[in-house]
């Protein structure tokens, strides 16, 4: 059976703050094509691959790598609160293939989930719950992280635990490219941060808008003429090509120190975009039929979109 790959930037500003030019536009007659994409492979399995952002996944017990056998969203900067659709026989499946092929993950019964799972899920398929889903979390935000070599062979691990699914599944990857938003660090946190970070889980409503207003006013300021975040397109472009030739491998070699100087803080989720082309690959070559990019200072996001397949034998 094929498998078809779609990954996506997420940005929480997507919804409040509106970007000069034609950006939005272009970001969504991008969408339009990643869902005509996804439309036509018709997947009867869509394997989320997304980070969080303290909703879910807190330094109190924080796992490099997690399936979810059920899951919830929280319905942050404007997404659906509620349950996913897990598949939960295809969930602990992965869970049982990945592990016995020697990668390490946390399963989670409840897991949480963030606008990093549900924001890609209603653009490409309209409602959380609209398509069977097994959910991937990657850490890409709570540092320290292992070696990104280890994303990429989890999404080998995890091709081949859906290969033998013998089903249409789609790998839909969340998160980056290149951007720094403002997200708290646990190293220097005052108490009441590092308490958040720590085990923040259930914020009242008015905790969850004072984090959000922040974010929401740093995009409104590059907006408003504000400087823009650092932002790095060749640093993306160059990750790109890297995927649409089929190279991963040559990131094993990166380290989390340069990743986090080259492109920001957050371009540690492209981790998520690594583990679902490493998945594709395990299907035989691919083809990326689809590349959308664009640096949108107002989202702090370098935007991207792609859409990929098993390439047809001819
Ligand atoms: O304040 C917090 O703890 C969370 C802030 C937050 O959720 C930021 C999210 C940013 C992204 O998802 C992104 O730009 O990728
Ligand atoms: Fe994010």
């Amino acid at each position: 059976m094929p498998l078809a790959v779609v990954t996506a930037s997420h940005s929480p500003l997507m919804r409040t703050v509106e970007p000069r030019g034609d950006a939005r536009t272009a970001v969504d007659a991008a969408f339009a094509q990643a869902r005509a994409f996804a439309a036509d492979f018709r997947p009867d399995l869509v394997v989320v691959v997304a980070p969080d952002h303290y909703n879910g996944m807190f330094y109190d017990l924080m796992p490099p790598f997690c399936v979810g056998t059920a899951a919830e969203a929280v319905g942050d900067y404007g997404t659906a609160r509620g349950p996913l659709a897990v598949d939960r026989e295809a969930a602990r499946h992965v869970v049982r293939e990945v592990l016995a092929a020697d990668i390490d993950l946390a399963m989670s019964e409840r897991m949480v989930v963030d606008h990093g799972f549900a924001q890609p899920l209603e653009l490409l398929f309209g409602a959380i719950d609209a398509v069977p889903a097994v959910p991937v979390f990657i850490n890409c935000v709570a540092v320290p992280f292992g070696p990104v070599r280890r994303t990429r062979r989890l999404g080998e691990a995890l091709g081949r635990a859906l290969l033998a699914l013998d089903r249409r599944v789609l790998l839909l990857g969340s998160g980056g490219l290149s951007h720094d938003p403002p997200l708290p660090t646990l190293e220097g946190a005052p108490p009441e941060v590092a308490a958040r970070l720590i085990a923040g889980r259930h914020p009242t409503p008015e905790e969850r808008a004072g984090r959000e207003a922040r974010v929401r006013d740093a995009g409104l300021a590059v907006a408003s003429g504000e400087p823009g975040p650092r932002l790095n397109p060749d640093w993306d472009r160059a990750f790109l090509d890297l995927l649409a030739e089929g190279r991963l491998t040559a990131a094993d070699t990166w380290t989390n120190t340069w990743i986090t100087a080259e492109a920001g803080n957050s371009a540690h989720e492209v981790r998520t975009w690594l583990a679902c082309y490493a998945a594709l690959a395990t299907a035989g070559p691919y083809a990326m039929r689809g590349s959308f990019y664009r640096p949108i200072p107002e989202w702090i996001a370098g935007f991207g979109i792609t859409t990929a397949e098993t390439r047809r034998n001819p």
